[in-house]
């Protein structure tokens, strides 16, 4: 769907700039004083989730804007377009239909006029008698015994989509299967993860879309080397490698028998992949039924996306508040505080989500644009950030809208550990919102009997500004299907995002003229002449590298 007129050049886009000024003076303090219904009105459900977005820099009015900037940039037919296979990335000619990977309704999805509904469900059929033959011990290592680890080797969305989903699946895991997740090129990576295993039991899955990853291929490799170098054989590599790829010749090339090689496609991009067969070793650790049950959280969040109202729909106000912040209130970059251990990988996964989809300066047509895209995504888990980062988000000068990520119940209810950590949680959006003025600051002092001139001195430092923004995300507990919700939240906030922005979020080129580059450096470190147009500092760091070579 085109958008036609500039995003910054509408006449409710001026509305909106006047409005901010109008508003960016207000403290939310005020605002729920004088409003006790502000909760209630400001909280949507969706999916099993429940999202509070009363603690924004948002009045009525605000909402009322952003949404009619929603209806401006046509975003319920560019939603609509999404789900039914447009072709949203147009720069490499595809559509974005990780839906149709948990469609459970009868729809058909069409690529090229092809149903690929079928495909899909064999596909998963297949991950079905794939798990069941390990997890049952039909299929097992060459010395006949079964499978006790399992190494995904991936990167980016074929590695970080899985690794959050199965370390928030974590309670539902079979003991007896170890997952491991090799991504990077870094020896002591593959070193600390190899060490421990044996080969005998030891299953790989190489997952690659592309099957052209440099790391994804060199740690390949290391490991059918270390199979084969500690007791396996040619013919016992069929039992043990397996690939998850859209590129069948390159993997059967690479030495995987063709029965072992699990369909990929081109409409599904790398970070929103883990709903294919990527989700394999996640699948092996929880079972293909927890596995479906992620699919299905994902897919009612998939239908209330496509059909709720967009001043009910979560994903559209979540993106509307980021707009908000990005482009008129000058801010980027958003927070992800998870506040559970086993949602401790999700901020890594969203910013890949987020900055390799919307990090992007032209929109879809070209043309250059004059307003900021994706924010910075950065976060960490709770408490923990909160004895780190935290601090700056009190009392530094720019401010990050946070999203406070947390279950309601723990898998594992120890004393009042779970009310603590929740408290942590409600607390620190609490102050985010209050913040403390220089007279409250300087009463404490005095009441707690510091002399008037110390308080005096002291006070201005413990001023914090408040009104800072957040977004507190809760559910009673992580299940597969909450944690599928979740993930499928955030991919169709991002991709509303994009459809305001005009931007197109589902390719990367970007990551690309690293990747050329470092071939070139590659073979400079390896003694090969440096070319004399690389600039002084790369030219100077390449013969640190080499000179350090020679150091013991
Ligand atoms: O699955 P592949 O093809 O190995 O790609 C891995 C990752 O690399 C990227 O292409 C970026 O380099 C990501 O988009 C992708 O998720």
């Amino acid at each position: 769907m085109a958008i036609t007129a500039s995003l910054t050049q509408s006449p409710l886009w001026q509305q909106l700039q006047q409005h901010y000024q109008s508003i960016r003076h207000q403290h939310m303090r005020d605002w729920f004083a004088a409003d006790p219904q502000r909760f209630q009105r400001f909280h949507l459900q969706a999916a099993g989730l429940s999202l509070d977005y009363s603690k924004n820099r948002i009045t009525n009015d605000t909402l009322q804007l952003l949404l009619q900037l929603a209806q401006e940039r046509n975003l319920p037919a560019q939603i609509e377009g999404l789900f039914r296979g447009d072709v949203v990335n147009r720069s490499e000619q595809r559509p974005a239909l990780h839906t149709a990977l948990r469609n459970f309704s009868d729809r058909p999805v069409l690529v090229d006029g092809q149903d690929i509904m079928p495909e899909v469900r064999a596909t998963i059929r297949r991950m079905e008698e794939f798990c069941w033959k390990i997890r049952r011990n039909q299929w097992r290592g060459y010395t006949n015994k079964a499978f006790t680890d399992v190494v995904s080797i991936g990167i980016g969305g074929s590695f970080l989509g899985p690794k959050l989903a199965s370390g928030a699946l974590k309670p539902y895991w079979d003991s007896r299967l170890n997952i491991h997740y090799l991504a990077n090129i870094d020896g002591s990576h593959i070193t600390e993860i190899l060490r421990r295993l044996d080969p005998a039991t030891t299953l790989f899955i190489i997952q690659s879309k592309s099957f052209g990853t440099q790391e994804t291929l060199k740690n390949a490799l290391a490991c059918r080397h270390w199979f084969l170098d500690n007791g396996g054989t040619e013919a016992d590599l069929a039992k043990h490698f397996t690939a998850v790829s859209s590129n069948v010749q390159k993997a059967v090339e690479f030495g995987i028998a063709e029965d072992n090689i699990f369909p990929m496609w081109d409409w599904v991009g790398g970070r929103y992949s883990l709903w294919s067969a990527i989700g394999l070793p996640l699948a092996l650790a929880v079972g293909i039924d927890n596995f479906r049950e992620l699919l299905r959280g994902a897919y009612e969040m998939d239908e209330h996306f496509r059909t709720a109202p967009l001043h009910q729909n979560m994903p559209v106000i979540m993106a509307l508040l980021g707009v908000w912040y990005v482009n008129f209130f000058d801010v980027g970059s958003h927070a992800i505080l998870p506040y559970d251990h086993y949602l401790r990988s999700l901020p890594a996964h969203l910013q890949q989500l987020d900055m390799e989809s919307n990090g992007k300066s032209v929109t879809q047509d070209g043309t250059p644009v004059d307003y900021d895209t994706g924010p910075i995504i950065w976060g960490g888990v709770g408490t923990n950030g909160q004895h780190a980062f935290h601090q700056l988000l009190h009392q530094g000068t720019h401010f990050s809208p946070c999203d406070f990520i947390m279950p309601m119940q723990s898998h594992n209810p120890i004393d009042n550990f779970h009310a603590m950590l929740v408290s942590n949680c409600l607390s620190q959006s609490q102050a985010l919102l209050q913040g403390k003025s220089e007279a409250e600051a300087l009463q404490e002092l005095l009441d707690s009997g510091m002399d008037a001139e110390a308080a005096r001195q002291l006070a201005p430092q413990k001023v914090i500004p408040g009104n800072r923004p957040s977004n507190t995300l809760y559910f009673p507990r992580s299940r597969p299907a909450t944690i599928g919700a979740l993930i499928a939240l955030y991919e169709h906030k991002v991709a509303a995002q994009g459809m305001l922005w005009g931007i197109n979020s589902f390719d990367q080129w970007g990551v690309e003229l690293g990747k050329q580059l470092g071939n070139k450096v590659l073979h400079a470190l390896e003694g090969e002449p440096v070319p004399a147009n690389f600039d002084g500092s790369t030219q100077g760091l390449i013969q640190a590298y080499l000179h350090m070579q020679h150091e013991l």
